[in-house]
């Protein structure tokens, strides 16, 4: 039987992983191997993915749409030689990923066979501005969707959702729209129950490396932040930032790991649900900005200033 794929897509921040963790936390006895991908050095998602009944396979530090699609497809071989085999494989792209070259990657014709790209789900802030659509990532990402979901609908206006439409709409873009109230969507769109039908053909477009655009900076210390000084720094980064997550303890609530997240110019800061790992910085953060924009010194600067003792 083929292990059908669903690869899961959508700009910086925009629910990926939220989508992915609901859905594990609903595989209803299904067994689903996660592969994750982080563009940075320290792979933060896969330490906030919980429950994957058959496994996360972290891929950092690269994108699989370009550096890292050889590893792709190892890792997809390695799963599928697995006993017994996951029912169904979940991709999980960074956020500057360009799905259409992981669609051509994954045309390859032995994964093609074994492990069939079932369905491409793009994660849509409700909240983008429509305008935001023309860029050359969102559209890439939007144009090899079967299926939109719009998120963050909780913090966005009352007519964002149909603004949003309409704007995808624009774009011609043929998908189904749902929304993804912090993350949920029927698991019967994702997976469906009969797989035998081949996979639809898929125009993936011209080739063009995420690594081009942004850049992603890794930030560690051994030592507590400081909540107000952090508070301080990300105002300081916050112009500059394209998106930023971490894993930290606090001074004020020390042996304590809490979760960063900067999105669509939103942080937030929650308790998580694991101890730090042993052995693990007691700070890891990663930051992600378009080329040039910011520099590891000016990060290094403003980001030591968050740990106690300076
Ligand atoms: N209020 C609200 N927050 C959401 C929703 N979906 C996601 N978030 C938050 O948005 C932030 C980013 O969500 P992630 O799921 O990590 O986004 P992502 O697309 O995986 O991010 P990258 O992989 O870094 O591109 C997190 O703080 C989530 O908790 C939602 O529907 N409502």
């Amino acid at each position: 039987m083929p292990v059908p794929i669903l690869l899961v897509t959508g700009f910086l921040g925009a629910g990926k992983t939220t989508v992915v963790n609901r859905l594990l936390a609903h595989a209803e006895g299904r067994r689903i191997a996660a592969v994750v991908n982080d563009f940075g050095a320290i792979n933060i998602d896969a330490e906030l993915i919980a429950g994957a009944s058959d496994g996360v396979v972290s891929l950092a530090n690269g994108c699989i749409c370009c550096s890292l699609e050889g590893d792709l497809l190892r890792t997809l071989s390695t799963l599928l030689r697995r006993d017994p085999k996951p029912d169904y494989i979940v991709i999980e792209t960074s956020g500057v990923a360009d799905p259409a070259d992981i669609v051509r990657n994954l045309m390859d014709p032995v994964i093609l066979r074994e492990a069939p790209l079932e369905t491409v789900l793009c994660v849509m802030d409700a909240a983008t501005p429509p305008s935001a659509l023309d860029d050359a990532l969102h559209r890439s990402q939007l144009r090899v969707a079967d299926i939109v979901a719009l998120s963050k609908l909780d913090l966005a206006d009352e007519g964002a959702g149909v603004r949003m439409r309409e704007a995808i709409r624009a774009q011609r873009v043929p998908a189904v729209v749902v929304d993804a109230k912090h993350g949920a969507i029927p698991s019967a769109l994702l997976f469906p129950a009969h797989v035998a039908r081949a996979p639809a053909p898929r125009a993936p477009g011209p080739k063009r490396p995420a690594e081009d655009r942004f850049e992603t900076l890794s930030w560690t210390s051994d030592r507590p932040l400081s909540l107000p000084r952090l508070q301080q720094a990300i105002g300081k980064l916050a112009p500059k930032l394209a998106r930023a997550k971490g894993l930290f303890e606090t001074i004020e609530q020390p042996g304590r790991q809490m979760v960063f997240q900067f999105a669509a110019g939103r942080a937030t800061l929650a308790p998580g649900d694991d101890a730090p790992a042993a052995g693990a910085p007691r700070a890891r953060i990663v930051f992600i900005a378009e080329l040039g924009v910011l520099s590891k010194a000016e990060l290094d600067a403003i980001m030591e200033a968050c740990v106690a003792g300076s």
